[in-house]
């Protein structure tokens, strides 16, 4: 469950690429616009972010290619020097760390997984994923016995001894995600790290990533480009666009309340009866008596289709997992949502 502790504050966070960085501070002292910084040469790949991530919280990155999302997520871990702002690990601004105090950072607390998979060449399988627990000094029969059970994981039993140039990129994209996994990072950034999968393998992993966000006390940023990916997965999700954050919400609230008409596009062939949940559209009872047995409310609409479409009452009650009343959809509304009806 997500808590209250912030574990990553994104404060005015710019990252601009450009051919004078020294003279970035009064350039952006005048707010310039994407295509007032282009035609002076520079890039904003991150513009002006203000992003607060919560410890246990699954914060899933979104945008087209290009949008800064890659950028961003280094500048979370200082893998790029920012060029204003501020951002804050665990209550430390990183910007102020010296090179061997980012690199214990990064080490005790931090995993990372990225598109290319960064595995070493001239190790096997076992060794790759049992890599970072050496550099942490743990003796070679544990991180040995840890490294298996990693693989075992992410379905590579068997490959111990293969090379990474004997795997298919997908096999490659597990074993880096098994290398990750196997240090227990307390704050995990994945880029795109299920793109090499197939469907169906792809559809495994995030059920072991839902399951892992389930019991451990991990927090995530998750880059993806696939919006089913996004809404399976996220606890709230953040919609870039030429380098700003647009909305960062839940994934109820980007659908049924976009904040820009670009997020509305972004959403626009979203099925929301899959996405929106009962508890997000249940209002207030306001002088209607609510009777009979409720919906659940962590239920999606998609889910409880058939039984509100069976459902005579205008009103139903919707109620928490604790049975609680959380409040009473309207049918009718409900059923507009499951039809496709957009407001
Ligand atoms: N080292 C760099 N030098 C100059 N420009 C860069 C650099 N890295 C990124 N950019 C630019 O910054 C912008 C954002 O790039 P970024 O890789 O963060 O996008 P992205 O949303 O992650 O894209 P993708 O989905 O294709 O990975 C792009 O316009 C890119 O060309």
């Amino acid at each position: 469950m997500a808590g209250t502790e912030t574990v990553i504050d994104c404060r005015n966070v710019w990252k601009v690429f450009g051919p004078q960085p020294g003279q970035l501070a009064s350039l952006l002292a005048a707010n310039p616009s994407p295509q007032e910084l282009r035609e002076a040469g520079y890039v904003a790949a991150v513009r002006d972010v203000n992003i607060s991530i919560p410890r246990g919280e699954m914060l899933v990155v979104m945008g087209l290619s290009g949008s800064g999302k890659s950028t961003l997520v280094r500048c979370m871990s200082r893998l790029l020097d920012i060029s204003a702002g501020r951002v804050e690990v665990e209550g430390q601004d990183i910007g102020k760390l010296s090179e061997s105090q980012l690199i214990d950072l990064r080490r005790r607390r931090m995993g990372m997984v990225f598109q290319s998979f960064g595995l070493l060449p001239h190790r096997n399988v076992l060794d790759n994923v049992a890599f970072p627990l050496e550099m942490r000094g743990q003796p070679r029969a544990a991180r040995i016995a840890r490294a298996r059970e990693m693989l075992a994981l992410v379905g590579l039993e068997g490959r111990e001894e293969h090379f990474p140039r004997e795997l298919s990129g997908g096999q490659q994209q597990r074993v880096g995600i098994a290398r990750s996994l196997a240090i227990e990072p307390a704050i995990w950034f994945l880029d795109e790290p299920f793109s090499a999968l197939d469907p169906l393998i792809r559809r495994e992993m995030q059920d072991e990533f839902l399951r892992l966000k389930g019991t451990l006390d991990k927090t995530i940023v998750f880059i993806t480009h696939d919006f089913d990916e996004a809404l399976r997965l996220a606890d709230r999700i953040a919609i870039m666009k030429d380098g700003a954050v647009e909305q960062c919400d839940t994934p109820d609230r980007i659908v049924m309340a976009p904040a820009t008409p670009y997020v509305a596009k972004f959403t626009a062939e979203i099925d929301r009866a899959r996405v929106v949940r009962l508890a997000a559209l249940a209002g207030a009872a306001q002088g209607v008596v609510l009777e009979g047995p409720p919906l659940p409310g962590d239920a999606v609409l998609h889910a409880v289709a058939r039984d509100i479409l069976a459902d005579r009452r205008t009103h139903i009650p919707v109620a928490g997992p604790d049975g609680a009343l959380l409040g009473q959809i309207e049918r009718q509304a409900a059923l507009n949502l499951i039809l496709g009806d957009r407001p």
